[in-house]
């Protein structure tokens, strides 16, 4: 029994290769999303301030990256078991449909406090290229214009888009070629993020 139809996913994967990203609305249905919420606030008092790079170079620069994180660990958080068979058929579809051997996948929880931001970056470091494909959820309950936050990927082509982060949304886009920032929030901004990997390494959350 899969989460989303065949049909649904192949055209959600014919968009994301044409265009290097998607975004998708209701990719979460009520109860799942409920269930994501609840661990986001049962974790808050265990968020950390984020840091960027890998190994070598961590360090937390609050003008760059100004967001708190919570990584999640799918043995540990077996209340979120209906997310990770979801992110399990995600990608058995990438590998399936896109050709790609995704085999891991590591997530977290963000929230940016009012006046943060994050600026244009990659997800793959140079010294990690085993990142994917970046999912994110949003998790702004009420989100309007004027709060702020808005994910601005910037394409191959020159074009830049702004993608706005109201709840229950699900932005999707290659980690290696999508440069992209969030734009300062002036609420607090909620979402849980996450890298499908080509190697089931998931030290992200050693790094930030
Ligand atoms: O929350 C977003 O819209 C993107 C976050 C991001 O770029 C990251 O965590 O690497
Ligand atoms: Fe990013």
């Amino acid at each position: 029994m899969m989460y989303h139809e065949l049909e649904t996913w192949l055209t959600w994967m014919d968009e994301l290769s044409e265009k290097d990203y998607i975004v998708i609305d209701g990719f979460l249905k009520p109860d799942l999303l409920a269930e994501i919420r609840a661990a986001f606030s049962t974790q808050l008092s265990s968020f950390t301030k984020a840091g960027i790079g890998a190994a070598h170079d961590f360090q937390i620069r609050h003008e760059v990256r100004g967001d708190y994180t919570y990584w999640l660990d799918r043995k540990r958080d077996t209340e979120l078991a209906e997310f990770w068979s979801l992110i399990d058929e995600t990608m058995y579809i990438f590998n399936r449909y896109c050709y790609l051997s995704l085999s891991g996948s590591e997530f977290h929880f963000a929230t940016y406090p009012p006046g943060a931001r994050y600026e244009k970056h990659v997800d793959q470091f140079d010294s990690r290229t085993n990142r994917m494909i970046t999912l994110v959820i949003y998790l702004n309950e009420g989100w309007k214009k004027g709060d702020g936050g808005e994910l601005e990927v910037f394409l191959k082509n020159g074009d830049t888009v702004i993608v706005e982060p109201p709840d229950a949304r699900c932005v999707m886009f290659k980690s290696a070629e999508v440069p992209h920032r969030v734009l300062e929030s002036h609420k607090n901004r909620k979402s849980l993020t996450g890298w499908l990997l080509h190697q089931p390494v998931g030290l992200g959350q050693l790094f930030g």
